[in-house]
């Protein structure tokens, strides 16, 4: 009998991921203190139909029940973040141990069900108190992460087989700190590398401590969008270039190669800080993984008046974009994975975050919710990741993004991405198609597809 084409290894991880801002709902329950993100939800103007996080998914209360939803998929693993201002209310300092208790009782649950828990601890809402000490700019930071990391390393690395530090640094400083559409809501050239530097020590600092009391593995999670030359003209090459470095280097290579690539000094200029050469070194820890979030691709060109890159992305004729605007490029992750490989080495690696929001029509027959367009987008991504392993990339799992509709930060709640539909009025879950053939993939690995 032949092995089925799309059949993936023996022991391949299939898990699906949420953060703790878009689903949990109650942010200063039981003694939590508030993030940035509490913060930047109730400032007038900032979310799409003034929609926070309030609520949500009301997953602080429901997670029980949302775990019996991942057992009916068969889900082998859950990537979640953890609010490090619940269990910190001042970010560093005191601890709260009804916030502690949370993230105890729901890892018990996962591990109850048989689902491995895989936590995040830093997936973009800073604690509020922190960000008044100037959050990502000021160097303590990397102290702070360091300290909130040994708290929960003590606490649940008994039970947590996989940890990541941070999640997508890139989007922090992009949209915290450069363009203003993201909580802090800085709009600065200066301080989105010092923030974007500081991340990066925290990250390490928060390796080495688990260096000191994990017992388990430790790795840190980046969105990698793979960048394509609109023309082979020389300009719209360099841009290609600038574009890519900015994105997908920045973080990687000072974390991964313990150096910055060129071109940021050439997009940052006189912005761009001389650091400590000393700095490097705390960044550049080893890892056990790395988890790259992929939705999409850029194809890019030079344009003069782009700031601060000079290059623009590039829309793609008679193609499909979902609701975010991002091109169904499947492609790209293999093209992504590929990349990642002969830039950095084989090491270990998840697919942390891939999924797409597409409409979703609000009559829900029979329980039934056909979703026809992620659907077809799950399919052709899982088979992009299997051509990436028969390449030879060393990848070891894959997480949907997301397990239900949630909060999408500032595009609110309007963005559905879930395998399950959440019905926001009654909190309300239904399985769509996707999260059907989902559960079909990961019952034969792949065979299905
Ligand atoms: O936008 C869908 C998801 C978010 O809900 C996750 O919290 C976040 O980790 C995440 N990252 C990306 C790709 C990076 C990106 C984010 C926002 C805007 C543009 C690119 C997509 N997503």
């Amino acid at each position: 009998m032949t092995r089925p084409r799309f059949r993936f290894p023996d022991g391949f991880h299939w898990g699906a991921a949420t953060s703790a801002y878009q689903i949990e709902g109650s942010p200063l329950a039981d003694g939590a203190g508030p993030s940035i993100w509490q913060r930047f939800a109730h400032t007038p103007g900032m979310m799409a139909n003034g929609d926070t996080g309030d609520i949500a998914c009301d997953h602080y209360h429901r997670y029980k029940a949302d775990v019996q939803l991942m057992r009916a998929l068969g889900l082998q693993g859950y990537r979640f973040s953890i609010n490090w201002a619940r269990v910190l209310p001042e970010g560093t300092g005191r601890v709260n141990p009804k916030g502690l208790d949370f993230y105890s009782r729901l890892v018990d649950e996962l591990l109850e069900n048989g689902i491995a828990p895989n936590a995040t601890l830093f997936h973009w809402d800073l604690p509020a108190a922190l960000d008044d000490r100037g959050g990502w700019l000021n160097r303590d930071v990397a102290h702070w992460f360091a300290e909130y990391a040994e708290v929960m390393f003590k606490a649940l690395d008994d039970r947590v087989p996989r940890w990541a530090t941070l999640n997508e640094p890139w989007v922090v400083t992009d949209g915290g700190y450069l363009h203003g559409a993201l909580a802090p809501g800085h709009r600065s050239k200066y301080e989105a590398p010092i923030a974007a530097h500081n991340l990066m020590r925290a990250s390490g600092a928060g390796i080495q401590a688990y260096r000191a009391h994990g017992k388990h593995e430790i790795g840190v999670v980046f969105n990698i969008e793979p960048k394509y030359p609109h023309s082979d003209s020389a300009e719209d090459l360099a841009a290609t270039r600038r574009a890519h470095a900015y994105m997908n280097q920045q973080f990687a290579d000072p974390a991964l190669l313990g150096s910055y690539p060129p071109e940021l000094k050439e997009i940052f200029g006189d912005a761009w800080p001389e650091f400590p050469a000393d700095d490097l070194k705390l960044t550049h820890q080893k890892v056990d993984f790395v988890g790259i979030n992929y939705y999409t691709r850029a194809v890019v060109k030079h344009d003069p008046n782009a700031y601060p890159l000079k290059a623009v992305p590039v829309p793609q004729p008679n193609k499909t974009y979902t609701e975010t605007g991002w091109e169904v490029f499947e492609q790209g992750l293999t093209d992504t994975l590929t990349w990642f490989k002969e830039r950095y080495g084989n090491i270990p690696l998840y697919i942390t975050e891939n999924g797409s929001a597409f409409y979703d029509p609000p009559v829900v027959e029979n329980g039934e919710l056909d979703d026809p367009l992620r659907t077809n987008y799950l399919r052709k991504h899982l088979k992009a990741l299997h051509d990436a392993i028969e390449a030879g990339v060393n990848l070891k799992g894959y997480y949907a993004w997301s397990l239900m509709d949630n909060l999408e930060w500032s595009l609110g709640f309007s963005k559905r991405f879930g395998l399950y539909h959440v019905d926001f009025a009654t909190q309300q879950r239904t399985p769509k198609a996707s999260a059907k053939l989902y559960a079909q993939v990961i019952e034969s690995n792949g065979s299905v597809l």
